[in-house]
C-alpha cells in the first residue's frame, strides 16, 4: 500500500482494516514469548535475567538455544516449564498463558503440557526406582496412561523407543550416566507433552554419549512429534538442529537456519548455515559485536534506505570523524538517517554492545 501525505478517510479505513486483519504476533506458534521480563530481586540489587525477550517456535521443531553463561537461558527455561512466572510480557504454551495460569492449572500443566530433562542426571530420576517405576511415575501422578498395566506397557515402550529397554529393572545408580538421561527422557515423554524442555541434558556426558543422547532427543521428535527445545554449550548439537537462537543479555539476538541443499552439478547433498539478526517489532536489530568492530562503528551510525535492503554505515559527520580516520565516506545525502544509541523510538538501546 502507498502512503499519501495527506490519506482520505477511506483510505484511513482501509489502513485499519489491514491492520486489524494481521495476524497476532506467534498466533500460529506452539511457543510464543512475547517482550518476556524476569527481574530478580536480591537484597536491593536488581537482575535483569530477561529483558523483553521474543521467541517463536512453531509445533514439530527440533531447536536449540545458546549464549553465555548468564544470558538468561535457564531462566527462560524455568518460565517455559511453569516453575517460575515472568514479571512482565506475554508467555504462551500449546494454548496455556503461563502469566495468568492458576495454581491448579500450572500443576496440569507441569505435568502434562510440558517435561523436562535436566543437566543433572540426579535431578531426573527417583533414586529408589527402577527405570520402568520412574516412567510410570509421572502418569500415576497425573491419572493418565489407563490401568497399571497399560501405564507398565507404555514405560516399556518408551525405554524401548530410547533404545534402552535392558535397563527397565534398574536403579539409577545401576545405569551409566547417558542411560540415565535416556530414562529420563522417556520420563519426560511419559504423559505424551506437546513440549520437551531440556536444559543443558548432556553437559555432564562425553561427546559419544552426547551424540546418543541427542539422537533420543530426535527420535522423540520424529517419532512422537513432541516439539524439543534444547539449551546447549555443545557445539555438535547445536550443530545438528535446523534452527540456533541465541540469547544475549537476556534476549535473542541472532538465530542460524541450516537446510539441506542437492547441489545441482554435481548431486550431493550439503548442509547451508545461514546467521540471521533478529528485529524486533519496534524495529531494534542489534549489529554483531565483530562487525560493528571491523568498521569501527560507535555511538550512532547512518542508515540508507535501497531498493532491496538498508545501508548502515559509519556515522562520517564532520563532528563524528576522528583524526584517525583516514578516508571520510560521505553518505549519498538521500535520505541517510542516523539513530544513536537514546533514539526517543528505540527506548534504551545499546545498538552492538559488544558483549
Ligand atoms: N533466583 C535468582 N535470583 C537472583 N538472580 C538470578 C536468579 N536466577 C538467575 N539470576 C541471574 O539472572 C541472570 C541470568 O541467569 P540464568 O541462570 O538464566 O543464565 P544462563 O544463561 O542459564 O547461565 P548458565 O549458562 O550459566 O546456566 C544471571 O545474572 C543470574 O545471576
Amino acid at each position: 500500500m502507498t502512503t499519501t501525505p495527506h490519506p482520505t478517510l477511506a483510505e484511513l479505513a482501509d489502513r485499519a482494516t489491514a491492520s486489524r486483519d494481521r495476524p497476532a504476533y506467534g498466533h500460529d506458534a506452539l511457543i510464543t514469548c512475547d517482550r518476556l521480563v524476569r527481574v530478580f530481586s536480591t537484597d536491593g540489587v536488581e537482575v535483569q535475567a530477561l529483558q523483553g525477550l521474543d521467541l517463536l517456535v512453531r509445533e514439530g521443531e527440533l531447536m536449540a538455544l545458546v549464549g553465555a553463561s548468564g544470558s538468561g537461558k535457564s531462566t527462560l527455561m524455568n518460565i517455559l516449564a511453569g516453575l517460575d512466572t515472568p514479571t512482565a510480557g506475554a508467555a504462551r504454551v500449546a494454548g496455556r498463558d503461563l502469566l495468568t495460569m492458576s495454581a491448579k492449572d500450572r500443576l496440569a500443566y507441569r505435568r502434562g503440557v510440558v517435561g523436562f530433562v535436566w543437566q543433572q542426571t540426579s535431578r531426573n530420576l527417583m533414586p529408589y526406582l527402577t527405570a520402568a517405576q520412574n516412567v510410570v511415575l509421572p502418569m500415576q501422578l497425573a491419572g493418565t496412561g489407563g490401568r497399571r498395566a497399560a501405564r507398565a506397557e507404555r514405560a516399556l515402550r518408551l525405554l524401548d523407543l530410547m533404545g534402552i529397554a535392558d535397563c527397565r529393572d534398574r536403579r539409577p545408580h545401576q545405569m551409566s550416566g547417558g542411560q540415565q538421561q535416556r530414562v529420563a527422557i522417556a520420563v519426560a515423554l511419559a504423559n505424551d507433552p506437546a513440549v520437551l524442555l531440556a536444559d543443558e541434558p548432556t553437559g555432564e556426558l562425553d561427546s559419544q554419549t552426547a551424540e546418543r543422547i541427542f539422537a533420543a532427543f530426535r527420535t522423540a521428535n520424529e517419532h512422537l512429534g513432541t516439539t524439543v527445545v534444547i539449551v546447549t554449550h555443545d557445539q555438535a548439537v547445536a550443530g545438528e538442529v535446523s534452527r540456533t537462537v541465541a540469547i544475549r543479555d537476556g534476549r535473542t539476538s541472532t538465530e542460524v537456519l541450516r537446510r539441506s541443499e542437492v547441489d545441482a552439478a554435481t548431486g550431493d547433498e550439503r548442509v547451508v548455515a545461514r546467521e540471521y539478526a533478529m528485529l524486533d517489532r519496534a524495529g531494534r536489530l542489534q549489529l554483531p559485536a565483530e562487525y560493528t568492530r571491523a568498521l569501527d562503528m560507535r555511538d550512532r551510525v547512518a542508515l540508507e534506505l535501497e531498493a532491496d535492503h538498508i545501508a548502515v554505515r559509519r556515522d562520517d559527520s564532520d563532528g563524528a570523524r576522528r583524526p584517525d580516520d583516514g578516508v571520510g565516506r560521505p553518505g549519498n545525502g538521500l535520505g541517510g538517517r542516523a539513530t544513536g544509541p537514546h533514539d526517543p523510538a528505540s527506548g534504551t538501546e545499546r545498538p552492538g554492545d559488544g558483549g
